[in-house]
């Protein structure tokens, strides 16, 4: 049996850490930092990470502000919540609840939001950072995983990665973070041939491919890291579930995370350091 690392004890370590630091800013700075979510619809994956972007918030101390907005409102008047956001001095963290409705443009509402309060680190500014490895934000779910590999001291150079997914929101950018340290990193998605071969040769395998218990034990190397970065719902139970078939994997991997209580518990922690990040960054230019 594979040693379960859990993201929400180092979710709950970090937000200790956090919410120490944060009660010395009202001192330091006289205020504390501000995020804002903006909630279009009721996606249920965003319905259920507002919350617990909200649950963090209170427990840190950080200041949110959720505006929601039912899914019929125009794209002009979502962009002009954003720009009084953006002109807004008491907002430190921008964040646009993904997906949008259908008839939204999604990169334009992202495009609009300024950089130094892109918390996600959506932007293009902040994407094309983590390339040229320039300063920037990291965005949250990347960040959370390699916290998460960090905290179970999981090597990671020389090692090789292979990533499910090519998403610009954790396939891309996590694939980006492990090169950084020295992984040989291979990418595979829905046109990947003999998929099953490639991610058998994985030391570290991360799975963001959005379809419920993908990952089964063929697809396992004896011994290796399984990360589940999954956000779905069991079509048999309704219940939330990772990308990984844990009951299958577990006794094959080395290192595993679960869903839930695996990566989302990171990504809202990493969320409220980008805050944190974002915050300091703003008091400095004052
Ligand atoms: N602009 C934007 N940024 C995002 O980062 C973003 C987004 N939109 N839209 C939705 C997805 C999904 N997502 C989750 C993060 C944490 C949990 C999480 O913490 N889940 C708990 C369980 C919660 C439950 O039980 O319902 C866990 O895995 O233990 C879930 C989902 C962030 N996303």
């Amino acid at each position: 049996m594979a040693i379960v690392i859990s993201g929400k004890e180092l979710a709950t370590l970090r937000r200790g850490a956090m919410k120490e630091e944060v009660s010395t800013f009202t001192e330091k700075y006289g205020r504390v930092p501000h995020l804002a979510v903006v909630l279009v619809g009721e996606d249920p994956g965003s319905v259920s990470y507002v919350a617990g972007k909200e649950k963090a918030c209170i427990e840190i101390g950080i200041k949110n502000t959720t505006i929601r907005r039912p899914n019929t409102i125009s794209q002009d008047e979502l962009l002009a919540i954003v720009n009084e956001l953006n002109q807004d001095d008491s907002v430190d963290g921008i964040l646009v609840q993904l997906p949008l409705p259908k008839h939204m443009d999604s990169d334009f509402i992202i495009n609009a939001i300024v950089p130094e309060k892109d918390v996600d680190g959506f932007h293009p500014y902040n994407v094309a950072s983590l390339y040229l490895k320039q300063p920037g934000t990291v965005s949250c779910t990347p960040k959370g995983i390699m916290e998460i590999l960090d905290y179970a001291h999981i090597e990671i150079e020389g090692k090789r990665a292979v990533v499910i997914g090519r998403s610009n929101i954790v396939g891309m950018p996590v694939s980006k973070l492990l090169l950084d340290r020295n992984a040989t990193v291979t990418i595979c998605h829905s046109r990947t041939k003999n998929i099953s071969e490639v991610t058998s040769e994985a030391d570290i395998l991360i799975a963001a491919v959005g379809k419920p218990l993908f990952v089964k034990a063929d697809m396992v190397k004896e011994g290796a890291v399984v990360i589940d970065v999954g956000v779905n719902r069991n079509p048999e139970t309704g219940k939330l579930c990772g990308d990984v078939d844990f009951e299958a994997v577990k006794d094959k991997a080395s290192y595993i995370t679960k869903v839930p209580g695996g990566v989302g518990p990171m990504t809202i922690t990493c969320l409220m350091e980008n805050t944190i990040e974002c915050f300091l960054k703003h008091m400095e230019e004052k």
